[in-house]
C-alpha cells in the first residue's frame, strides 16, 4: 500500500489549524495535525516544499522507517516545526494502519486500559466570583478535575483568564489573536508583575478550597514565568491546597531549574507543552524532577515518539498529562485519547472544548461523559475533515501575546 497523494490544509474554523491529508494507493485517507499556534504556515510550508514529495511512493505501513526517514534524513534535529510535521506524517500513518486494520487506533497500541481517559478543563475568571461561576459551569459540564487561572490584583489581561466572560457562557479562552495594527497582525502585550501573582495565588485556592471543599483535583499552570526559587516558594504556598500538579513552573529549556524546586516542595510537577523530543526531558525524567509529561502529540512527533516518551517515563514512575488545548486540532486531541486509552501509566488528559465552528470542519467520534474522554470505536483516529467546510474558513494570522514586566522588559508569558 503505498502513499499516493499529500496534500496540507490550512483552516481558520475560529482559529487556525494546519492538517496533512495522506492517501494511499488503496484509496485509504489518514489525517495528522501539524497546528503551532502563531507560526502555522512555517509547518504548512515544511510539508508542502519539503516533505510531501518524498512521501510519494513510500510503502505506508512504514511508520518507524518513515519518522526515521524524516528524523535523521533531514540532518537537521528536533525544533517544534519539524517535529510537528514529523509528527502530522506519524499521526495520518497511523490513521490509515488503523482504518486498513478496521480498528480505532487505541487497539493497536496494546488495547484499552481504562474505560476512559480522566480530563481536566480550564476554569478562570478575573477575580473570585467569576472564577466560581466558572467553576460551576465546568462541575455542570461534568468535569472531574479543574484548572484554576484568575486574575491577579494590580495587572490587566493575564495569560489564562478568559477577559469577556459571560455569565453561564462556556469557558472560551484563546490567547493567540487576531490583533491588526496599521494593517499589520502584531502580537498584543501584556503586563507582568510575579511578586503580585505569588502573593496572590494561594489567597485563590483558598478560596476554592474552602468554597468546593477537598476532593475536586485542582491544577494550575505557572506558564514559565518563575525563577527556580519564585517556583520553589509558589510550590510551598501551595501544599495546602493538595494541587493534582503545578505546570511549567519555571522557563522550559532549562530541565536543571526544576531540581531546586523538588528539593523544596511536595507539590506534584506537570512541564512540557513547548518541548518537541524525549531529549528534553532526559534530566527531568532519570532524575524523577516532575510527576507528569505534558507533550502534546502534535509537538512531539507524533503517536510513535509520544508513545516511547511515555513508556521511558513509564520506567521512573512518571505519568501522562498530555496537552489539549483548542490550538491542538481534533486529530491531534484524537492522537492524544487513543494513547490515554491504552498506556499504562495515564495520569490525566487536558480538555479545552473545542468551538460548534472547528467541529463542523473536524467531524469527531469522541465522547465526553461522566468526566471521562473516550476516542470511539470509529476506525482509525475517528476524525474526519470536511474540506468544504475547511475552505470556507480563510487562515487569519494570529499570534500569542508578548508579556513585559512594569518596566518594560520582555518577560515569558
Ligand atoms: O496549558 C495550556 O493549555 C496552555 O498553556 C496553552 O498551551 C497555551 O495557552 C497556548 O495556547
Ligand atoms: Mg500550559
Amino acid at each position: 500500500m503505498l502513499i499516493t497523494d499529500v496534500s496540507v490544509v490550512v483552516t481558520s474554523p475560529g482559529r487556525n489549524f494546519v492538517t496533512l491529508k495522506i492517501t494511499t494507493s488503496d484509496g485509504v485517507v489518514g489525517l495528522g495535525d501539524a497546528t503551532v499556534n502563531g507560526r502555522e504556515l512555517a509547518v504548512a510550508s515544511y510539508l508542502t516544499d519539503h516533505v510531501a514529495a518524498l512521501l510519494i511512493g513510500r510503502e505506508a505501513n512504514n511508520i518507524e522507517d518513515t519518522w526515521q526517514y524524516l528524523y535523521r534524513g533531514a540532518y537537521w534535529r528536533r525544533g517544534p516545526i519539524t517535529m510537528a510535521a514529523i509528527a502530522a506524517v506519524d499521526m495520518a500513518l497511523w490513521d490509515i494502519k488503523a482504518k486498513v486494520a478496521g480498528l480505532p487506533l487505541y487497539q493497536l497500541l496494546g488495547g484499552a486500559s481504562r474505560t476512559g481517559a480522566l480530563a481536566y478543563g480550564h476554569a478562570s475568571g478575573s477575580d473570585i466570583p467569576a472564577l466560581f461561576d466558572s467553576i460551576r459551569n465546568h462541575l455542570e459540564l461534568g468535569y472531574k478535575a479543574i484548572r484554576i487561572q484568575t486574575g491577579v490584583p494590580g495587572l490587566g489581561q493575564v495569560y489564562g483568564v478568559a477577559s469577556d466572560q459571560k455569565p453561564g457562557a462556556r469557558y472560551d479562552y484563546e490567547p493567540a489573536k487576531r490583533n491588526v495594527v496599521d494593517g499589520r497582525p502584531l502580537p498584543v502585550e501584556e503586563a507582568w508583575d510575579t511578586r503580585a501573582y505569588l502573593r496572590h495565588v494561594p489567597t485563590v485556592f483558598e478560596a476554592v478550597r474552602n468554597e468546593f471543599g477537598p476532593e475536586l483535583p485542582l491544577l494550575h499552570d505557572g506558564h514559565h514565568r518563575m525563577t527556580p526559587i519564585q517556583a520553589a516558594k509558589l510550590g510551598k504556598s501551595l501544599e495546602p491546597y493538595d494541587l493534582f500538579w503545578l505546570e511549567d513552573c519555571t522557563p522550559g529549556e532549562d530541565q536543571d531549574a526544576l531540581r531546586l524546586v523538588r528539593q523544596h516542595t511536595t507539590t506534584p510537577i506537570a512541564i512540557g507543552e513547548v518541548f518537541n523530543s524525549v531529549f528534553d526531558y532526559q534530566t527531568l525524567i532519570t532524575e524523577r524532577l516532575i510527576d507528569y509529561v505534558r507533550s502534546a502529540v502534535t509537538h512531539t512527533g507524533g503517536v510513535t515518539a509520544m508513545k516511547k516518551l511515555l513508556d521511558f517515563a513509564a520506567v521512573y514512575g512518571i505519568k501522562s498529562g498530555m496537552h489539549g488545548p483548542t490550538d491542538i486540532s481534533p486529530v491531534g486531541m484524537a492522537a492524544a485519547l487513543h494513547i490515554d486509552m491504552a498506556i499504562h501509566n495515564f495520569g490525566i488528559q487536558e480538555y479545552m472544548q473545542h468551538s460548534a465552528e472547528t467541529l463542523e470542519v473536524f467531524r469527531t467520534s469522541y465522547t465526553f461523559t461522566g468526566g471521562l474522554l473516550h476516542p470511539g470505536e470509529n476506525p482509525g483516529l475517528g476524525v474526519d475533515l470536511d474540506e468544504d467546510a475547511a475552505a470556507t474558513f480563510e487562515y487569519t494570522p494570529a499570534y500569542l501575546p508578548v508579556n513585559r514586566l512594569q518596566d518594560g522588559t520582555v518577560h515569558d508569558w
